[in-house]
């Protein structure tokens, strides 16, 4: 789950000279594989050349003032060059946003792209003055692109294909935006304020003995930045105790972790409200075929239509601004493919981040947009299906934070009013209710030649297939179902996680999950 954050890590702990620039980090993780060794010493071999380039550029005279001698003097040269100097950097961004795999990618979402639709599709004209024999002539301005036009080589393949613009990141302040731009939706207050606030304080105190979740990757250990548990919910009334267990020892990354913990009371009230609003969205939503279409899992009330019953809970807490996790798809291992999920947020705010992943074969028709929605104490996202396909999602590190100011006073088995650790919290605490689906119980995930159960990842990437009937585009409100029947994914893949766990050996398995040769289902169409 921490693809993205850990090689950063990892490749930041590896420069001589610290780079504070995500995107560049990012870029050199895209071009090199995600090998962190590598993209190191890349970095570092860039530095010497900016360097050596530096140098040079102090003893020879800027592009600008070659094409434009006579305006030297009347604008500063200073910032000609600045615009200069920027171009090549622009140049490595689109190239490398070219050149980036399709592994990669999914591996690194955002890398080039998002450095790219930062800087390179800026409206701002260049107007130069050129000088013929000494005096000052207007000529037309040129837009950045013109620019880059003209300056690239004619037979680079950039030259003939047309660049999808790029947008910056939006905010997504409100529940029509959120749910106008993504497959989620948005409630900024969900719970009774009083039932969130004692919900706060209980997993504040559980919060104590939550851990870092710790894997290997390439050749060391390294460590989730956050801490994290996993619920289990007791069965519904009426119905089987599904066994939870197994499936919860491989929560997180593969690692055999202790028994789920049972959802306390207080999570137990705010599910249950939580419940009723996830299905009653989803009963107005369009389902998609992959969707679990068993008969409804809870029989308590059979007035009521349960297409969902949230049985297991994570939990994160994130400490102060620094705290994070990457860009990842949630492993769809026990979900099954199009899950649901509910995000609650309760503490201090935090910005969720949602990226789109663009399918390769729309890479040259639009490009991905960031995503950020401001997670208030109290509010609820709901992933919706198709999220997890389409989109990654992050709670990127902050600059700064607001504390956050619990409405009522802790209950004093806890914690005493005065502990600064509530009444003045840095930290965000954040409960994803989930649907483990019976079809995908741990049972029936099959294992890699290492004997471990492999986890189930959709292909983003190549996520369309043209044959079968289907509802709604992802990210779009009651969309309707597109007449060329392309928007349903078309594979996913079992792959072996054993390395995570393993001093980073796998075995490397991986097959294509054939839904009917492995008997799942039902299925809301299929
Ligand atoms: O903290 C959040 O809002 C996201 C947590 C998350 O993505 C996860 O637990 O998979
Ligand atoms: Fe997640």
């Amino acid at each position: 789950m921490e693809d993205t954050d850990t090689l950063l890590a990892l490749l930041s702990s590896l420069l001589d000279h610290p780079i504070s620039d995500h995107a560049v980090l990012l870029d050199a993780l895209v071009k090199h594989d995600g090998n962190v060794e590598k993209a190191a010493r890349y970095l570092s071999r860039e530095n010497m050349r900016g360097k050596r380039q530096a140098q040079k550029r102090k003893r020879t005279a800027s592009l600008d003032d070659w094409l434009s001698p006579c305006t030297s003097e009347a604008s500063p040269s200073g910032t000609r060059s600045k615009n200069t100097s920027k171009l090549p950097s622009k140049r490595a961004a689109a190239a490398s946003s070219a050149s980036a795999k399709s592994v990669q990618d999914d591996l690194i979402p955002s890398s080039s792209t998002r450095r790219a639709s930062s800087s390179s599709h800026g409206k701002t004209s260049r107007e130069t003055s050129i000088s013929l024999s000494g005096s000052p002539c207007k000529v037309k301005p040129v837009t950045n692109n013109e620019f880059m036009n003209i300056l690239r080589h004619p037979n680079s393949s950039n030259s003939s294909k047309p660049v999808p613009p790029k947008f910056p990141p939006l905010t997504l302040g409100t529940p029509v935006l959120v749910s106008d731009h993504t497959p989620c939706t948005l409630h900024p207050s969900i719970l009774p304020s009083e039932l969130a606030c004692r919900l706060f304080y209980t997993m504040m105190n559980e919060s104590r003995d939550w851990k870092r979740n710790k894997w290997w990757l390439f050749d060391r250990v390294v460590e989730s930045p956050h801490r994290t548990s996993f619920y289990a919910r007791g069965p519904a009334s009426g119905t089987e105790s599904p066994d939870l267990q197994e499936a919860a020892q491989y929560w997180y990354n593969g690692r055999p972790t202790a028994p789920p913990s049972a959802f306390p009371p207080a999570m137990e009230e705010a599910c249950e409200i939580i419940e009723r609003v996830v299905n009653g969205e989803m009963g107005r939503r369009k389902r998609f075929p992959l969707e679990w279409g068993g008969a409804p899992p809870d029989i308590d009330n059979p007035a009521e239509v349960i297409l969902w019953r949230a049985n297991v809970a994570a939990a994160n807490r994130y400490e102060g601004t620094k705290e994070s996790v990457g860009f990842h798809s949630d492993q769809l291992t026990n979900l099954g493919p199009y899950p649901t999920i509910a995000s609650l947020s309760l503490g201090t705010s935090r910005v969720f981040r949602l990226r789109e992943v663009i399918p390769s074969n729309e890479k040259d028709k639009r490009s991905a947009r960031t995503y950020n929605i401001p997670l208030q104490h109290n509010s609820l996202v709901i992933m919706h299906a198709s999220c997890q396909e389409t989109f990654k999602h992050a709670v990127p590190p902050q600059n700064t934070i607001d504390l956050f100011h619990p409405p009522f006073p802790p209950p004093p088995s806890l914690f005493s009013p005065e502990d600064v650790e509530v009444a003045s919290s840095n930290s965000r605490i954040n409960i994803t209710f989930r649907f483990y689906r019976p079809d995908y119980r741990a049972e029936l995930t099959p294992r890699c030649r290492c004997g471990v159960p492999c986890i189930l990842r959709p292909d983003m990437k190549n996520r369309y297939t043209d044959n079968k009937a289907t509802s709604g585009t992802s990210g779009e409100r009651n969309a309707e179902p597109p007449s060329t029947k392309k928007d349903i994914v078309a594979k996913y893949w079992w792959t072996c996680y054993a390395g995570a766990q393993n001093e980073g050996k796998g075995c490397n398995f991986w097959k294509v999950m054939d839904v009917t040769a492995e008997g799942r289902g039902p299925f809301v169409e299929i």
